[in-house]
């Protein structure tokens, strides 16, 4: 791979305005048969979402995907969204217990809308067979697979019967894996973006790395029907992480730390995250709105009214930095 980027390192170019009023600009997006007002998604993280996010996303009408680490809590949750007339969007991993779960969700005919395997390395075996157990038992469940970060994987995963694949490995703010591991997306996460989208034939989720609300749109430019988004979520008074209070100056902060991370796994075994706290920075509802005006105002500087126009847009590479701005460590 030539001539890689990352989100800072890319402006996009305007284009004449073809409206009177950013509010004319329309930011809905298609996923799955429904349409959601944004095409952002946060992560499906413990410190970013629960069943009461999850909840006032769906009724708001914004996509959400639940996390998988309180297994337990899944079928409650799916059978309390039925009932409220909302629609369910799980997670799943790849383990034994994760077959039996599906074929359960079969046999109480609960059949979620949207059913994402979240693992770090999403291009394997153990997601093609788990693409097609779900398949099987739930053919009507909207199946996201990943995470990826090659267009063989989207591919595959494409192929095996995954109605999206997700982008992005290691990119993200609490993300380790570049540093443990070598590998990944990390500081190349835009151009990877791009290089997945033009071997897709369905949606792609970009996953990781979103530190701006303008990195949507560039997402969108380069080939991302949904954003998947942690760190810009978890500030919120919603937000599940721990509020902590800073002793010295009262200033309040939020708890975020990696899936893959100590503090989510309870054990130093593979680990490849790590913990972080962020600044408290009110609601989860303002967050959205400003989200929406900012996606509008990019719209009508692509020259359009829908986001699609984004995707037309011109662009300059104006510099390269390894880790987005981030903290080594
Ligand atoms: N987007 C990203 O860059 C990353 C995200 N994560 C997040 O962390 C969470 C935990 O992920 P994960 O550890 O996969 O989940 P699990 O612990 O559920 O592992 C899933 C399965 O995949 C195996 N596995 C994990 N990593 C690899 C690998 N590199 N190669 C082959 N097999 C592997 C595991 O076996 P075993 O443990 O025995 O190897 C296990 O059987 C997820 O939410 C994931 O999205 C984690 C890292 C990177
Ligand atoms: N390498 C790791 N990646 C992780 C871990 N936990 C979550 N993630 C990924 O990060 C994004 C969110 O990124 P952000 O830049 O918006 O904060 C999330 O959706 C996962 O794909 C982890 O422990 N290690």
């Amino acid at each position: 791979m030539e001539n890689v980027f990352d989100y800072e390192d890319i402006q996009l170019i305007p284009a004449k305005s073809m409206v009177n009023s950013r509010s004319e600009c329309d930011t809905t997006v298609s996923l799955g048969g429904r349409t959601f007002k944004l095409p952002v998604v946060p992560a499906n993280m413990q410190t970013i979402i629960d069943e009461k996010v999850a909840s006032y996303l769906a009724e708001n009408g914004y996509f959400y995907i639940m996390h998988r680490f309180e297994p337990e809590k899944r079928l409650s949750f799916m059978k309390d969204m039925k009932a409220r007339g909302l629609y369910s969007s799980i997670s799943v991993g790849v383990k034994e217990e994760e077959y039996r779960f599906i074929q359960q969700i079969a046999d109480e005919q609960l059949s979620p809308e949207y059913i994402t395997i979240d693992i770090a390395h999403g291009h394997s075996n153990a997601v093609i067979q788990m693409i097609q157990h779900i398949k099987e038992y739930l053919p009507q469940s909207f199946v996201i697979a990943g995470n990826v970060g090659t267009p063989e994987a989207v591919r595959e995963l494409e192929h095996a019967g995954a109605d999206a694949t997700k982008v992005g490995i290691g990119p993200g703010k609490v993300c380790i894996t570049k540093i443990k591991t070598g590998f990944g997306t990390g500081g190349w996460q835009l151009a990877a973006l791009r290089w997945c989208a033009k071997a897709a034939s369905k949606p792609i989720i970009a996953d990781g790395g979103i530190r701006t609300h303008g990195d949507i749109a560039k997402s969108f430019r380069f080939g991302a029907t949904m954003v998947m988004i942690g760190s810009l979520f978890a500030g919120h008074e919603e937000s599940p992480g721990k509020t902590i209070e800073n002793e010295k100056d009262g200033m309040l902060y939020k708890e975020y730390f990696g899936s893959a991370s100590e503090f989510q796994k309870g054990e130093k075994k593979n680990v490849e995250g790590k913990r972080i706290l962020v600044e408290h920075k009110g609601s989860l509802e303002d967050t959205l709105k400003e989200m929406e005006q900012d996606l509008q105002s990019s719209i009508s500087y692509a020259g359009g009214n829908k986001l699609e126009a984004i995707r037309h847009v011109d662009y300059v590479v104006v510099k390269n930095s390894i880790f987005n701005g981030d903290k080594v460590y």
